[in-house]
């Protein structure tokens, strides 16, 4: 604005002036709507991209779909460089069972297993039942510090946050997100929006862990550890399908521990239960990671052998045959005992398993069932694996 000497400006200019500002107060004001109007929409299209996140994680049916639709999606959604997940697993119980049931880890190598709660990085205090939950941590990116929550780090990691996974105040692991971006993840930043995705994620890791456990229960034998029988029923019929596509031999053992019933009225019922475990972990040493060994139910055990053949089969039930034989079983200091097993061991090759896989299955057992009964005839501790041929 300019003035006279008597520091008044003259009418005309005066409202000249006015309608100026006016303009450049009103093109500010415009800018500022424009501004805030595409805030608004990005927020929306964020908040609308999270929604459609929210109900992929909630609807995920089992662990592997869940982590993988974490890393698939949020990185994109929420335009960051990396993101893993740390899970607290002190006693390796999820690792456990996820192998079980054939989680492959490798598909996942941002998924992150911790022994304990400091090795998580957050200030804990001494955390009890009641203590606040700790809050994300906010910053730079630092190579040394943060080397475990990102493993595989991209190139030009700049700022991070990391964010405990709650549930019923209960630390599970943490979420850890980071950007490129060094001005994205800064101590002065709010956390409510990744403190409610965080949030959003533990229920689902919970949930589904819980999920996949209660199935784990349900396949495998209390016992011994080793699947059980509905495991291998289920497994026989999905093994056939997939033999017949891609051609290649399967194999089915019977494994039948010889005068059980004396080994239970030497030792008592406890004795036999602790042979029964015994022989298990000695079948389980000599098979591959992708044989699936199962209890019958009492003193029986299966094995399915993959793309095995009936002579690399029977190689395998003699290692087994003389494991058990080989060494006797120690129950206690004072009381050893030897044991032998009997098995009988049949093939499917390509060509036999075309049909009805539930007849095939059942045929298949029966068949091995049959030569495990002539083992047996011919005097136990042997594998039949050819009818009328003793191994
Ligand atoms: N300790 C224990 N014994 C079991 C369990 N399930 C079944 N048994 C016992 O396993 C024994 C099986 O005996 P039999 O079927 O007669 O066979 P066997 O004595 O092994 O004789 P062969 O098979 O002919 O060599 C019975 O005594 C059952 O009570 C279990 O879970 N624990």
């Amino acid at each position: 604005m300019t003035y006279t000497a008597t520091g008044k400006l003259p009418p005309q200019t005066d409202h000249a002036a006015q309608a100026l500002d006016l303009a450049a107060e009103n093109q500010a004001l415009r800018a500022r709507m424009a501004y805030l109007l595409e805030q608004a929409e990005r927020n929306h299209s964020i908040m609308t991209r999270h929604q459609a996140f929210d109900l992929d994680i909630v609807g995920a049916g089992n662990f592997p779909e869940l982590v993988g639709t974490i890393f698939r999606v949020l990185p994109i959604i929420s335009e960051l460089d990396s993101v893993t997940l740390t899970l607290i697993d002190e006693d390796a119980d999820i690792r456990h069972v996820m192998a079980k049931l054939d989680v492959v880890f490798e598909d996942f190598p941002d998924l992150i297993f911790a022994e304990d709660l400091d090795a998580l990085g957050f200030d804990l205090g001494r955390r009890n039942a009641y203590s606040a939950a700790p809050k994300p941590l906010l910053g730079m990116y630092d190579p040394l510090r943060h080397a475990r929550p990102f493993p595989n780090a991209p190139a030009g990691l700049q700022s991070v946050a990391l964010v405990p996974l709650l549930r019923n105040r209960r630390i599970i692991g943490s979420l850890n997100l980071g950007s490129c971006d060094p001005t994205r993840f800064t101590p002065s930043l709010g956390t409510d929006f990744i403190e409610h995705m965080a949030s959003i994620i533990a229920i689902c890791l919970e949930n589904v862990i819980s999920n996949e456990m209660l199935k784990y229960i349900g396949l495998t034998d209390s016992l011994t550890g080793v699947y059980n029988r509905r495991y291998i029923d289920r497994r026989l019929l999905e093994e056939i399908a997939r033999a017949r596509r891609q051609s290649y031999p399967i194999s089915f053992m019977y494994i039948d521990i010889d005068h059980f019933k004396r080994v239970n009225d030497t030792v008592g019922h406890g004795g036999g239960d602790e042979v029964l475990r015994e022989v298990a972990g000695r079948i389980k040493n000599e098979l591959r990671a992708s044989d699936a060994l199962a209890r019958f139910g009492g003193e029986e055990f299966v094995v399915l052998l993959i793309d095995a053949n009936l002579d690399s089969a029977a190689f395998v039930a003699e290692r087994i045959r003389a494991s058990v034989a080989g060494n006797m079983i120690t129950l206690s200091p004072e009381l050893q005992l030897s044991v032998t097993v009997s098995i009988g061991v049949a093939c499917l090759n390509p060509g036999e398993a075309e049909g009805d896989a539930e007849v095939i299955a059942r045929a298949w057992i029966a068949r091995a069932d049959e030569l495990l009964y002539e083992a047996k005839e011919s005097g136990r501790n042997r594998v039949v694996s050819v009818s009328g041929k003793a191994a």
